[in-house]
């Protein structure tokens, strides 16, 4: 029998006896999910479709508590990891968001204590990754990753930028009035996917900063663009196409280079689809739900626990217990 291979991080006997080694924070993708709804549906899209990319990396689920215990067993079927976070709201406030369920995705905020993880890549549960891109776990530490936005629907109604024809996707198309709205508004990103660094300090600032920030439209989603200003950094819109951008700026997109697509627009939900609503016949976008169902169905994606031996099952539960215990000090 080939010999033994602990876990990472596992136990190592050593000279004086057996040594504590400090396990080596990982990185994960995670999601969040909250209430009894269909967007669980979206959440095993997705753990199926970073299975079909092969992704190297596990999925963490981070579910509200009204999330019914009959789904977190459908996740952890699928092989994700579920994680309870209690929700987190804005300050009081009588702010019109885009949508007013908008509301709950301030909780979205609790993957800032998750650290286990030394790196973590966030997606949405309306997301399904098409092309592996564990690539991004490499990028450099320090910042916030994330791809830019886009003005141009009507949720963004009630902005400047909406009303004189501004977006950042065609900043010369109409060029930002400095002299009459001063500077154009900072690089702002799509907070259906990031890639973020936990940390114990940035969540409770960020946790003070919310409870003194008048709440915004976009919820989370603006907040998250207002902290992270000075070290956000874009990368290309193929990391999360917000499906808008098909009718909005279709020269900025390339469907064959596309590795995530962002369900977002208005009726574009896969497991949701009527096609009724405006630009939902379009010939790309029914393909990209057909796309998504196709995983949804192939139940050859479906998670399938590995086996293993008895004996070295018990071994590796043992060797992790053993993990657990402080090492006799040397004195
Ligand atoms: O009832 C809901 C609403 C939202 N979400 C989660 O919050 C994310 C953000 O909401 P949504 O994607 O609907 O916002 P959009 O990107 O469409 O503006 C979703 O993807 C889900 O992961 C959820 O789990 N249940
Ligand atoms: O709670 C605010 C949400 O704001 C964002 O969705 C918006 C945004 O992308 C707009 O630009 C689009 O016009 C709109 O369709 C879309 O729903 C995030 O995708 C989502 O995760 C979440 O942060
Ligand atoms: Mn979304």
């Amino acid at each position: 029998m080939a010999p033994l291979e602990l876990a990472q991080g596992s136990m190592k006997s050593g000279a004086a006896g057996i040594t504590k080694q400090a396990s080596v924070p990982s990185c994960a993708y995670v999601t969040f999910l909250a209430g009894n709804g269909d967007y669980v549906k979206g959440v095993v899209g997705l753990a199926k479709g970073l299975r079909k990319v092969k992704s190297a990396y596990p999925l963490v689920v981070a579910v509200l508590p009204d999330v019914p215990e009959e789904h977190r067993r459908i996740l952890e079927s699928q092989g994700c990891i579920v994680r309870q976070i209690e929700p987190l709201y804005p300050p009081e406030n009588h702010t019109q968001f885009a949508m007013a369920y908008y509301v709950i995705n301030y909780s979205k905020l609790r993957i800032w204590e998750f650290m286990e993880y030394k790196k973590m890549i966030y997606l949405d549960g309306d997301i399904q990754v098409y092309v592996n891109i564990d690539e991004l776990f490499d990028v450099p530490d320090g910042n916030l990753y994330a791809v830019m936005d886009c003005f141009c629907e009507k949720t963004w109604s009630h902005t400047p930028q909406y009303k004189i024809g501004y977006c950042q996707q065609c900043p010369e198309k109409v060029k930002w009035p400095i002299e009459d709205l001063g500077q154009p508004p900072s690089l702002y990103f799509n907070a259906g996917m990031f890639v973020f660094e936990p940390s114990i300090q940035t969540y409770h600032d960020l946790l003070a900063t919310l409870q003194v920030t008048t709440p915004t439209p976009f919820a989370e989603q603006d907040f998250l663009n207002m902290y992270f200003r000075n070290i956000y950094k874009p990368i290309p819109l193929d990391y999360n196409l917000v499906l808008a951008m098909l009718w909005r700026h279709p020269q900025n997109v390339d469907l064959q280079k596309v590795k995530v697509v962002h369900y977002c627009a208005a009726g574009s939900k896969p497991w949701r689809y009527t096609g009724k609503e405006e630009n939902m016949q379009r010939e790309d976008i029914k393909k990209l739900v057909q796309k998504w169902w196709d995983i949804y169905n192939d139940s050859s994606l479906d998670y399938k626990k590995p086996d293993v031996d008895p004996f070295v099952g018990a071994l590796s539960e043992a060797a992790h217990q053993l993990h657990c215990i402080a090492a006799p000090s040397a004195a």
